[in-house]
């Protein structure tokens, strides 16, 4: 019989999954949790690097983890210590975050591209005791961790003043404190700047991370079924939570196989699919754009892959009808998350077990155990199915808070627990949700985030700017590029190239400046808030210089 999705709760219209609510574990610690069924899979491939091919199994995995724990805690990191990773995927990332929950201690995760200057700001903010980086990276913090008596740990060579990363495993494993960790610890802390302002900590526990990871794959009816006979494409960012969730802690629950590529190269792509049999891909719309596209698809057997994921950013329909020809057994669909939320709040139900039939452009169905309303941003009432407005959702996965911003924390959720995700959308009759807007000021580029407000910072801090608004623009490969509106000082002359190189040095490459229109004035409200839709219709409008 179908379930009752829609209720009515001291007047709010609360959406619910079709699938029926389960026991979640949240008692357990993240790595108990992960490795709960370890002992049918031990012996199984865990972790496949794509760029040689050695496999890790799934007791390997769990050991080296445990050593890592002991190795982190002999360098001194003690229960609810941070350390920071900053690694593109590799074996090594998964070690250290898993180790770090053994230890009850966090991981904040950075992008290795960051420049010197964003990966200090992040090390700084989250407190961060140690750093774990390959060589070519460590130069970014060599100055900040001798002046802040920080270890740097390197996975691959240890250059002057480093560790190596060996030294971290060759401890006994039996030796890991005893702490007792709470469901309400944090065990990551990725950085985002939510619905407003500068990137922020976001404090996921592991209550909140186990509730997501088996809002996907546990049940008997899992949403996102996968099992321990599939092999899941590993190729986005493990330093975003997309791919720490959904891709790694999800598989390894299952007992999953997870091919690491360390960086996307559609040729490199196509090989691994077939050589390893693939089974299930987590992608963005830029990687599936590539698939569409690419001439060298059609001589690469794609028929392993079962489940085509696409997330992070919307997928326009034509696209996912292009990517559909690419391969022939998979089911495509959409998942929608976002990194305060846990970070999924609603999955493709023709994903789940027994799967239901879904829409294209659809983003999913809200996840089991979890509630969710779709609300008029002007009166904060809720609305009926088919109506846009912003979509808020409650239940025990998302974020415990931003770190050290409790103001934040209070303008994202509600004290009755529902978090605001500043998107608009809209449940329609079969309960699937479509997203059609956005009230957050974010810029998504190829599914990552730019915070305006970063970027405005640093214009107005050169010279011959007085004002500046930064508002994504459209584009056909990334989705989204930032550009900025300048008031120039007076009298000055600077130009759009002289203002993009400003900001190239400062930033990494996906917050970059693409172009710069001079104006007058910023647009602002009277209490002094730049009025991004008015700019964002200028440019839609088609605005020259
Ligand atoms: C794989 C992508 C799609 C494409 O990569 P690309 O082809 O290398 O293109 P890029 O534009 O990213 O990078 C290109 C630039 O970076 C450089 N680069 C690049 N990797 C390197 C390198 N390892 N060494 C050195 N140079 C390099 C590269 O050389 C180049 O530099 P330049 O030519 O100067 O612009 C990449 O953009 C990417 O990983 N995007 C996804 C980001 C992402 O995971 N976002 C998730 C945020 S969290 C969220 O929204 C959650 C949603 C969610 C949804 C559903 C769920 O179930 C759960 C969650």
């Amino acid at each position: 019989m179908p379930m009752d999705t829609e209720t009515k709760h001291s007047g709010d219209l609360i959406f619910r999954s079709k699938l029926p609510d389960i026991y979640i574990p949240k008692h357990l610690p993240l790595h108990s949790y992960c490795f709960e069924n370890l002992s049918e899979f031990s012996s199984r491939p865990c972790l496949i690097d794509g760029a040689n091919d050695r496999i890790y199994t799934y007791a390997e995995v769990e050991l080296t983890s445990r050593k890592v724990a002991v190795g982190l805690n002999k360098l001194g990191i003690q229960q609810k210590d941070t350390i920071m990773i900053l690694l593109p995927n590799c074996p090594e990332f998964v070690f250290a975050f898993i180790g770090a929950s053994y230890l009850g201690a966090i991981s904040t995760m950075a992008n290795p591209l960051f420049t010197p200057a964003e990966v200090v700001k992040q090390a700084k903010a989250s407190s961060a005791k140690i750093i774990i980086t390959q060589a070519c990276f460590a130069g970014k913090v060599k100055d900040y961790a001798i002046e802040n008596d920080l270890k740097v740990i390197c996975v691959d060579s240890a250059p002057e003043g480093c560790v190596h990363f060996s030294e971290l495993i060759q401890s006994d494993e039996h030796e890991i404190p005893d702490v007792k960790i709470q469901p309400d610890d944090i065990v990551a802390l990725p950085y985002s700047s939510g619905t407003t302002g500068l990137p922020k900590g976001v404090m996921l526990t592991h209550k909140g991370l186990v509730t997501s990871v088996a809002q996907q794959v546990d049940g008997e009816n899992a949403n996102l079924y996968m099992h321990s006979d599939d092999v899941l494409m590993c190729v986005l960012p493990l330093f975003h939570i997309y791919s720490l969730n959904s891709v790694l802690l999800c598989a390894l629950r299952v007992g999953a196989a997870i091919l690491i590529m360390q960086k996307f190269d559609i040729a490199q792509f196509l090989e691994l699919i077939p050589k390893h049999k693939v089974t299930i891909g987590p992608f963005v719309p830029p990687i599936v754009l590539a698939i569409a596209k690419s001439p060298l698809v059609d001589n690469y057997d794609l028929s392993s892959v079962r489940t085509v994921m696409s997330g992070a950013a919307p997928l326009g329909k034509e696209l996912e009808d292009a990517v559909r020809a690419k391969f022939p057994n998979a089911k495509l669909g959409q998942g929608y998350g976002m990194t305060e939320a846990g970070p999924v709040l609603a999955m493709c139900l023709a994903f789940a077990k027994e799967p239901f039939d879904i829409k294209s452009g659809a983003c999913g169905t809200v996840v089991r155990n979890a509630e969710m309303k779709i609300v008029d941003p002007d009166t904060g009432r809720s609305l009926p199915r088919n109506q846009p407005g912003e979509i808020c959702i409650r239940g025990d996965q998302i974020m415990k808070g931003y770190l050290n911003d409790p103001e934040a924390t209070a303008r994202t959720i509600e004290k009755e627990g529902w978090l605001h995700t500043g998107d608009i959308g809209f449940i329609d009759d079969d309960d699937e949700l479509f997203i059609v807007d956005r009230l957050k000021e974010l810029i998504k580029y190829k599914g990552f985030q730019v915070a305006p407000a970063e970027l405005e910072a640093l214009l107005i801090n050169h010279p011959d700017i007085s004002d500046a608004a930064v508002v994504p623009m459209i584009d056909e490969q990334a989705g989204e590029v930032p550009v900025a509106f300048v008031v120039r000082s007076n009298g000055s002359t600077i130009t759009e190239d002289e203002v993009k190189d400003f900001i190239s040095k400062q930033v990494i490459f996906y917050k970059r400046i693409k172009r710069v229109f001079f104006v007058e004035t910023v647009p602002k409200s009277p209490s002094g808030k730049i009025l991004r839709k008015d700019l964002r219709a200028r440019l839609a409008a088609g605005i020259s210089n």
